[in-house]
């Protein structure tokens, strides 16, 4: 599959410093992918750098095949929004699409169905001002839409979103992925992106941490068996069981959480059965993208600025 995003070595200095710092990025065709990282990675920089607005300070970079040296060639098919929508807030919806359409030169009859797509259509007539954040935002992606883009650069549209908000916003890009729309979309928060990416681009502190599909990223992590043995003075033995087998297990919690095959956990059962002790919870569950981030970068939540998933909720 071709790439619509790639770089070799991109990297931006601001003030002697390598925010973004040679990014090697294959973004393919037809796919929503999270350009995931904490506050500060560069996200918003590299953006900005496949969008032309400022300079690499080092390496190329291309979009939809052409040199982002070039942006003219290409930007006729990018839809962005990247620093929230900028409306006018007495107009109403369809009045401030209309009115970008006519400034950006737009074909001005897609403007009915660019609200439908974004699932405004039934307030397309109110004031931009009574709409909801997640209304906002999602008038902002239909102005994204307006040039009908083949791709779509997005930067945290769903920051700021209550939990309803970025749900609408999630089933609008899977939406834009079914009709075919490249869509590169940044976050912050993996919880929020891991339901809805295809494929990933992970950062931090301006490096490349992990690209690829999900997929690809949950399968190297492997899931996490939880033990609770009846007696909990049964705890260190439980763990020495597993950790004897080549499993390694911490305590958790009054749990032994061991990191092994999910098949591990009948032997660990028969085992614990063996040396008497009773286990009143097993359960094995695969890692969820949060833990592979963690485990990709040997970082806590604590120190990527990342907002956990029980935070987030
Ligand atoms: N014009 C600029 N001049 C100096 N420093 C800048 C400039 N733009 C960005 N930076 C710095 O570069 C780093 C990366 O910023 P960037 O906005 O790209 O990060 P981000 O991943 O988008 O984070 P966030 O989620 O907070 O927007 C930050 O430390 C920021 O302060």
């Amino acid at each position: 599959m071709d790439a619509v995003i790639s770089s070799t070595g991109l990297a931006k200095t601001y003030g002697g410093v390598r925010r973004v710092d040679g990014l090697d990025l294959a973004v393919p065709a037809g796919v929503v992918s999270g350009f995931v990282g904490p506050n500060g990675a560069g996200k918003t920089t590299t953006l900005r750098m496949l969008l032309g607005l400022i300079r690499p300070t080092e390496g190329r970079a291309w979009v939809l095949g052409t040199e982002i040296t070039k942006p003219h060639v290409y930007l006729s098919q990018v839809g962005a929004m990247i620093e929230g929508p900028a409306m006018t807030p007495a107009l109403s919806g369809r009045a401030n699409l209309d009115l970008l359409a006519v400034l950006g030169g737009h074909d001005r009859s897609r403007i009915g169905e660019t609200l439908q797509l974004v699932g405004l259509a039934h307030r397309a007539d109110d004031p931009f001002r009574s709409y909801s954040l997640g209304m906002k935002q999602r008038l902002g992606i239909a102005a994204a839409l307006l040039p009908d883009p083949k791709l779509l650069l997005l930067d945290e549209p769903t920051n700021g979103l209550d939990p309803a908000g970025i749900v609408e916003i999630r089933q609008l890009l899977r939406r834009l992925a079914g009709i075919g729309i490249t869509v590169f979309v940044s976050s912050h928060l993996l919880s929020e992106l891991e339901a809805v990416c295809d494929h990933l681009v992970m950062i931090r502190a301006g490096r490349l941490v992990f690209q690829g599909p999900t997929s690809e990223l949950l399968a190297r992590q492997l899931p996490r068996i939880r033990a609770v043995p009846e007696d909990s003075a049964d705890l260190p033995v439980l763990a020495r069981l597993a950790t004897d087998r080549g499993n390694p297990a911490t305590i958790t919690d009054g749990a032994v959480v061991v990191d092994a095959p999910a098949t591990f956990a009948g032997e660990l059962n028969r085992e614990a059965m063996q040396h008497g002790i009773t286990l009143v919870e097993l359960a094995a569950r695969q890692n969820n993208l949060e833990d592979a981030f963690f485990a990709l970068t040997g970082s806590t939540t604590g120190d990527t600025g990342i907002t956990t998933l029980e935070a987030a909720r």
